[in-house]
């Protein structure tokens, strides 16, 4: 668990009210799981709701206040810094240091040197099978890897490194599309996953990192299944002073339609909506999520402007068929893959490119708040190899 989001804020005594029924909630599927909470309360905003909230919370049409905006008095002092922190290309490198190790030490004895043969090509095929790049996009690398060997002149094996590195590098470039979020407002970005795939840490992450960028943000606290999601996000919206729209034990897709009026009310650039984990063959949830996604476009028709799935890279290949799931419920506009640095399985970014390709948003090598960055292919190959 990321340390900003194990610190709990303790939430101020609340008093309750009974919300009225959310018609944005249409009821064309049940809630598919019930809530840890029997009924559904109010959460008292420890500050007071700003009038554009209220007019945004009655255009939804709750006309009690049910959905509650936290938002911090004082942003919380920044813990101190480390003497130097570590450039991204240090931290990426160091998250991916697994991967390398695994692919390096067998690169290396590839590489070391001696002809450029057929054992050496069957060596190396089963390198890249072993770093869970999959068995398209290892037969299409060794095909692009014998052609450069061909047109480059190759003959020593100490020189394939360069060539395998191009045909990775163009092989998973066309994942590279960072998300432009300027053409919207506010943008509206919803993430999907399974469970503890790091849905909640990335969107304090991303938060924060385009709070950097001079943005402001509002969180919808979608995970109405897992209380701990909400708190999570409610404890890291007051220490960074981000609002977040929160309702205990209630409706996801309330939740997010909520967040998005609230928003527009408030002119912010960018609403980052959780939603609960689920597996994709639990039908009834993925129901429930394609629910959200259309409750969100009930608030704001253009919405949502980025679909993003959460995978975890620990789940090598299996990753692959988590996408083609995803993308068939929800039309998948992005990916974000976390845990780079906790796995020997990065090669998957690989069996994506080949076989379902959908853009790599961002990637996380770490449980730094830092630690998320937009996806850069060349980067990424260099800290592979180098
Ligand atoms: N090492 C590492 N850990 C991460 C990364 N991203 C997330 N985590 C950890 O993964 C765990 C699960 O993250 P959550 O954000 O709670 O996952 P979730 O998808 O919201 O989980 P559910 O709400 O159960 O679906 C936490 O302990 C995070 O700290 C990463 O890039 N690297």
């Amino acid at each position: 668990m990321f340390s900003f989001f194990k610190k709990k804020t303790p939430p101020p005594a609340q008093p309750e009210k009974q919300p009225e029924p959310s018609p944005e909630t249409d009821a064309a599927a049940p809630a598919p799981t019930p809530a840890p909470e029997a009924a559904p309360t109010v959460t008292v905003p420890t500050a007071p709701l700003p009038r554009a909230a209220d007019e945004a919370d009655k255009t939804s049409g709750a006309g009690q206040l049910k959905t509650s905006a936290v938002e911090p008095s004082s942003p919380a002092p920044a813990a101190p810094e480390p003497a130097r922190r570590p450039s991204w290309t240090e931290r990426l490198k160091a998250g991916l240091s697994k991967t390398r190790d695994k692919l390096g030490k067998s690169l290396a004895g590839l590489f070391g040197g001696g002809k450029i043969d057929e054992d050496l090509y069957e060596e190396l095929e089963t390198v890249l099978l072993t770093a869970d790049m999959g068995v398209d996009a290892t037969t299409h690398l060794l095909k692009d890897v014998r052609e450069r060997v061909s047109l480059r002149g190759l003959k020593d094996a100490s020189e394939l490194k360069g060539a395998l590195k191009d045909a990775l590098a163009d092989l998973i470039e066309p994942l590279e599309k960072p998300l432009q979020v300027e053409a919207k407002k506010p943008f509206v970005i919803m993430l999907a996953g399974v469970n503890g795939a790091g849905k909640t840490t990335s969107i304090g992450k991303l938060a924060k990192y385009y709070q950097s960028q001079g943005k402001s943000v509002l969180l919808a606290a979608g995970d109405t299944f897992r209380a701990a999601a909400r708190e999570q996000l409610m404890a890291w919206g007051e220490r960074n002073n981000v609002t977040v729209i929160a309702q205990q034990g209630g409706d996801a897709a309330a939740v997010c339609f909520d967040a998005i009026k609230a928003a527009e009310a408030r002119g912010i650039d960018i609403v980052l909506a959780d939603t609960a984990g689920r597996l994709p063959t639990q039908l009834h949830l993925m129901e429930e999520i394609r629910k959200v996604k259309r409750v969100i476009q009930k608030a704001r028709p253009d919405a949502p402007h980025e679909v993003v799935l959460v995978l975890d890279a620990n789940i090598g290949q299996n990753a692959l068929n988590q996408v083609k799931a995803f993308d068939e419920a929800l039309g998948l506009t992005g990916l974000i893959l976390t845990k780079l640095d906790g796995t020997a399985k990065g090669g998957v970014i690989a069996a994506i490119a080949k076989q379902h390709p959908v853009p790599l948003r961002f990637i996380g090598v770490g449980e730094s708040i830092d630690d998320l960055r937009p996806f850069s292919a060349r980067d990424y190959v260099d800290a592979l190899f180098d």
